[in-house]
């Protein structure tokens, strides 16, 4: 399969890299340093489980030149969405599959105002990593799984390819027939674990030790599942209490990608995640006292570091 990877952060740049190490022809869209050190060193993967090297790697500024991929992956922050669909909506062939590996609940409807509406079909991935320097990505922890699926629940050939070509380069891949409950379920996880972590600058491991951040972390998550459930979206109502024993699971050392760009003095997804839980909840006349609190703590840091 020809495959476009969109952003080669920590997301598009693992997971792109696994998919070209194992055989699949893999174009990556970059930019600045880390576009020059893709060119003259490769894409180099620092993780426990999977490591790699690639070089030399297939790698261009232009997400224009993807035209005649078979599928485009992306993998840029939450607020680039927007400028990737309108530049890459007009160049996709009318058969090709998009896949968005972002996080949030909306990110495929921004999507979907540029694209060809059959092109677009549901991925989550559950990973943790991020570009440690130009050119290197670090994986943290052995988690590197991906849910794929098309949003009518159909099984088609596109989304057994994928899985496929995902299993074959060590995912922990599965494919699902409810794509917006898995997308909401990951919404779940993510606001509570990326608002308690940044709030607090800690990993996972010590928030599930200390009675009252463990307790903090399922009430986040508590309040998005109610709110899911308000919009009609089949989540059971203890499923906060389900992700805390995910949770227990973790590695104690993760932490988010919002925390990493906070400590980074990068912007913030908090509109796409906290904010619009709080958002949302406004409208749907559902009490978020936690994820108000939180949302309003973490918002002067939304911009980056001026
Ligand atoms: N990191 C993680 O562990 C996980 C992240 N996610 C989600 O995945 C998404 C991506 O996150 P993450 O991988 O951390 O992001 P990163 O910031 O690590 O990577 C995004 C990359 O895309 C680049 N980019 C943005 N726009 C363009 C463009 N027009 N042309 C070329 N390159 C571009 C960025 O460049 P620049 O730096 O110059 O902006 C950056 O290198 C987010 O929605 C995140 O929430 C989901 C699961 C886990
Ligand atoms: C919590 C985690 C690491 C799980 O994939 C994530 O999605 C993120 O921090 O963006």
């Amino acid at each position: 399969m020809r495959i476009g990877i969109i952003g080669a952060g920590g997301v598009g740049g693992y997971f792109g890299a696994q998919l070209a190490a194992h055989g699949q022809d893999v174009t990556f869209v970059a930019r600045g340093r880390h576009l020059e050190a893709m060119r003259t060193t490769g894409l180099r993967i620092e993780s426990e489980s999977a490591p790699a090297h690639l070089f030399p790697v297939d790698v261009t500024d232009s997400v224009e030149e993807l035209g005649d991929v078979d599928v485009a992956a992306i993998g840029v922050k939450l607020w680039d969405t927007d400028e990737i669909g309108r530049r890459l909506g007009p160049h996709l062939r009318p058969d090709a599959t998009v896949l968005s590996l972002q996080n949030g609940v909306n990110k495929d409807d921004i999507l979907r105002a540029y694209l060809p509406a059959q092109t677009l079909i549901g991925a989550v991935c559950y990973i943790s990593a991020k570009i440690a320097a130009p050119g290197i990505i670090k994986h943290d922890g052995t988690l590197a799984r991906m849910v794929l699926g098309e949003f009518d629940g159909r099984c088609t050939e596109r989304t057994m390819r994928l899985f496929e070509a995902f299993i074959r380069a060590g995912v922990d891949a599965e494919l699902s027939t409810s794509m917006s409950e898995v997308v909401w379920k990951k919404f779940v996880f993510l606001v509570g674990l990326s608002s308690v972590t940044s709030a607090t600058r800690q990993p996972v491991g010590v928030l599930r030790r200390r009675e009252r951040t463990r307790q903090l972390l399922h009430d986040a998550m508590d309040e998005v599942v109610r709110v899911a459930r308000a919009r009609g979206i089949r989540l059971p109502s203890d499923f906060a209490g389900r992700q805390m024993e995910f949770v227990d699971t973790l590695p104690p050392g993760m932490t988010s990608s919002m925390l990493n760009d906070l400590l980074h003095g990068q912007r913030l997804e908090l509109p796409w995640l906290g904010q619009s839980v709080v958002a949302m909840a406004r409208e749907l006349g559902v009490p978020t006292p936690v994820n108000d609190l939180l949302a309003a703590v973490l918002d002067p840091y939304v911009e980056g570091a001026s």
